[in-house]
């Protein structure tokens, strides 16, 4: 935009100048024509291509002068869109963002939703100066990209969550399967195996396309399979062995290796998953970006085995890493990093209960020192499942 409008610009200071250029050259001629006795003939001639001359320039004016002011236009929006989104970050949620769906009884209402866009971080922003701000501007503008792919979703029951948090997965795997033949899903530990009960239940298990799915796991804990530790266990005993899901699309790890080699293992398995197209890679990051990720939140603000202050938090090159000073027990885990979390496609974050309510407000609002589940993005979609109680200090 800014270029188109500089070009513009050039053109119309030279269509003016030329046109002032070739009058006077024209006028010239006819004097110096009719001074050599050519007459009116020649007078009136001229005058016909100096009239159809500037209808010419005229037409060529209006395009580029309309061309120039749609540019500066867009210029203008790409320019200041971002200090607006800054101010419009300084208010509190107003009741009219609030987008939920009707209570199914007159007393107590299912869910609400809202967006997280509209949750703000106080006034410092106005305060700072400007070369500070335009760098806070460039920073607002991709917070606000990655708010506007983030829903919140509160349920005053856990047996509410679940029915929806079954819905979303059921459509997603429709749309996948559909789509792509395939529907990779990641789950975490913990009591997210729970929350998706509802799954392999009516309508879903019937429904739900098992054979395509692939189902991986976003953290393990290199203990054996039949470990009550192990979350193939708990997913085992929970969900897969409720559905028919090939034995061969479910990758767990290798148990029987250390720690670092179990990641290893893992992440050669995601590569050859990539090659044989089962796998999908962001166009974004070049991490393999998974259909759908399904997480708990530790009340620490943890994800996966990514903890708060650890530094494997940071890394940027690994897809999945090995862990041995876990502060959660078992301390040797593998894990998946934060580039592939934050590359899937669709990411949900299940999180209930009191206990975590203070790291989802510090994950969501940025406040204080913000947990590890406050990293977390999807390239297409990012929603929290929340309780009641998990919501309570948002
Ligand atoms: O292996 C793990 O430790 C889990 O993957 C872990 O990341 C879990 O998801 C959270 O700790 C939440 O667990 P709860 O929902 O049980 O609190």
């Amino acid at each position: 935009s800014a270029l188109s409008f500089f070009i513009c610009i050039v053109c119309l200071i030279k269509v003016v100048f030329l046109e002032c250029y070739y009058y006077i050259k024209l006028q010239k001629l006819k004097t110096w024509l009719v001074s050599l006795g050519f007459g009116r003939r020649i007078g009136s001639l001229i005058h016909e291509v100096k009239v159809a001359h500037f209808h010419y320039k005229v037409a060529t004016f209006i395009y580029l002068f309309t061309v120039a002011t749609s540019s500066s236009c867009s210029l203008r929006s790409i320019l200041f869109s971002s200090s607006t989104s800054l101010l419009r970050s300084n208010y509190s949620l107003p009741k009219n963002h609030l987008t939920c769906s009707p209570p199914p009884s007159s007393t107590a209402s299912r869910f609400e939703s809202f967006s997280v866009s509209s949750i703000g971080t106080g006034s410092t922003s106005r305060r700072l100066s400007h070369t500070r701000r335009k760098v806070l501007e460039v920073r607002s503008m991709a917070t606000t990209a990655e708010e506007k792919k983030k829903r919140v979703e509160i349920y005053d029951l856990e047996e509410n969550l679940a029915v929806d948090l079954a819905k979303f997965t059921a459509d997603l795997s429709d749309k996948f399967c559909k789509e792509r033949g395939a529907f990779t899903v990641v789950v975490s530990g913990g009591s997210l195996i729970k929350s998706l009960r509802k799954l392999v239940e009516s309508p879903y298990a019937d429904s739900i396309d098992w054979a395509r799915w692939h189902f991986f796991w976003v953290d393990e804990r290199v203990v054996p399979k039949d470990h009550d530790d192990s979350n193939y266990k708990l997913a085992y005993d929970g969900f897969l062995s409720k559905v028919p899901i090939p034995a061969g699309n479910v990758y767990a790890i290798n148990e029987s290796l250390s720690a670092e080699a179990a990641a290893d293992d893992y992440e050669t398995c995601l590569k050859h998953l990539v090659k044989t197209n089962i796998l999908g890679v962001s166009e974004t990051t070049g991490f393999p970006k998974f259909d759908l990720m399904l997480l708990g939140m530790g009340p620490d603000g943890h994800v996966a085995s990514l903890f708060p202050g650890h530094g494997l938090c940071n890394e940027n090159k690994k897809w999945v890493v090995s862990i041995t000073d876990s502060p959660k027990p078992p301390s040797e885990r593998i894990t998946f990093t934060f580039p592939v979390i934050n590359s899937s496609a669709h990411v949900a974050l299940v999180v209930c209960g009191s206990g975590k309510a203070e790291a989802v407000q510090a994950a969501l609002k940025k406040t204080g020192t913000v947990p590890p589940a406050g990293s977390v993005s999807a390239e297409e979609e990012l929603v929290w499942f929340l309780d009641k109680p998990a919501s309570s200090k948002l």
